[in-house]
């Protein structure tokens, strides 16, 4: 889990999924936890009855025999006593020959386990300075953040003022970019590969800190009668489909209990059984309604979502997130690449597009390729020229 984390970390970071992800690895650990100590009360008790079998056994085996050879040979004393003390001296010598090398063997296992386990502790170690550098390196960039640049809020508007655009490489990509997006507004950004595009959306996210220059955007928001409470969400360039069930893939990130708690907050008690219903309906809005039919147990079907559906699909699961969490503003980061109509926003959304103007969201849209049929759906094109710092802004004309 911590791999498929790593690969697809920024992903996770632009839908803000940090905290679903950190449930779910947890909610596994102490599955492998449980698991782990069954597994280890098991191995006690059989190295328990391993021990007694294998090495009391055949001490108190041996001692019952002499024992009845003792008995039954009392009547010839000489004899018996002889024989009896050569048979107890042999024996006693082999068992301390044996007990000896068993000893030895002993001193030499308790030392593999105890290099075994100095390598995990220094591991552990390890991790630990890892962990303590990561913490102090965040607290870096958030000072960073606060000292030299802001990110300041704002209830109706993403605008950048001055904004330095600048990969972590130190490669400045746009120079004091200036450029607002309002309600109703949409903005499109467009620029050669490699130019910037998404680099804008990671400062806009908060993953890059912003150098110079101030940015505001509305971090909280909540319209009863939109059911939203979400101000910007992102759908990143990369699809990414979480661990979990069909449904788990459009609430993401939140849980199906968080979804819950949101419609119930909505659209009153009658929301939990409505949940599926408006799941089924903004399915049907991407095209994918077939994956419920397709697939046994419906919206419960647990599968490995990455490696079953095409991009395309992962794509359409993506807009699908987007319709459910219905932000204030939608950043779609050339998520609509690989699908397959040339007509993308009227054929596949054809109840989304009139939502645009109607919920007053917004779509700013990354596009490395020209597009002529995003031309109608955008208000503003954002530029990048050579991903050296120019860029320009023009309006659209309809
Ligand atoms: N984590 C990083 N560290 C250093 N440089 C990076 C990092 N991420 C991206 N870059 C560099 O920043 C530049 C802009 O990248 P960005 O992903 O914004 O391009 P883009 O315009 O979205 O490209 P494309 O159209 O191919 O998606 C590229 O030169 C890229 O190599």
């Amino acid at each position: 889990m911590h791999e498929r984390l790593r690969t697809h970390a920024e992903s996770i970071a632009f839908f803000g999924g940090g905290a679903r992800e950190k449930a779910m690895v947890e909610s596994r650990f102490r599955e492998l936890l449980d698991h782990s100590l069954l597994l280890l009360k098991k191995k006690w008790l059989f190295g328990i009855l391993d021990d007694f079998v294998t090495k009391q056994l055949p001490h108190n085996v041996t001692w019952g025999l002499s024992l009845l050879y003792a008995l039954e040979h009392k009547g010839d004393r000489a004899l018996v006593s002889t024989q009896g003390e050569l048979a107890h001296a042999l024996r006693f010598l082999a068992s301390v020959v044996s007990q000896s090398f068993l000893a030895f063997g002993d001193i030499l296992e308790l030392h593999k386990k105890f290099l075994e386990l100095s390598g995990s502790i220094n591991r552990i170690f390890e991790l630990e300075e890892l962990l303590d550098a990561a913490q102090s390196g965040d607290f870096n960039i958030d000072k960073l953040t606060e000292s030299q640049s802001t990110s300041l809020y704002a209830k109706d508007i993403i605008s950048f003022a001055n904004v330095d655009i600048i990969s972590p490489a130190q490669k400045l990509l746009a120079k004091q970019l200036t450029c607002d997006v309002v309600p109703g507004k949409s903005l499109l950004v467009t620029g050669p590969n490699g130019s910037g595009k998404s680099s804008v959306f990671r400062v806009l996210r908060g993953l890059w800190p912003i150098v110079t220059g101030r940015l505001y955007k509305p971090i909280h928001y909540f319209d009863e009668e939109a059911g939203s409470s979400c101000a910007i969400f992102y759908v990143p360039q990369r699809p990414y489909t979480c661990l979990g069930t069909l449904r788990d893939q459009i609430i993401y990130p939140l849980s199906r209990e968080e979804a819950e708690m949101r419609e119930l907050k909505f659209y009153g008690k009658d929301a939990i059984n409505i949940l599926d219903a408006r799941l089924k309906t903004i399915l049907e809005n991407v095209r994918l309604n077939y994956l419920l039919q397709r697939e046994d147990g419906g919206w419960d079907s647990n599968l490995n979502w990455e490696d079953t559906l095409s991009l395309g699909e992962q794509q359409r699961l993506g807009m699908a997130r987007l319709f459910f969490h219905k932000p204030k503003f939608g950043i779609l980061d050339e998520c609509t690449k690989k699908l397959t109509s040339y007509l993308i926003y009227p054929q596949i959304f054809p109840t989304a597009v009139p939502q645009v103007s109607t919920l007053r969201n917004n779509f700013i849209e990354w596009q490395k390729i020209w597009r002529p049929a995003l031309i109608p759906f955008h208000a503003l094109e954002l530029r990048l020229v050579d991903g050296e710092g120019k860029w320009e802004l023009r309006s659209i004309k309809q």
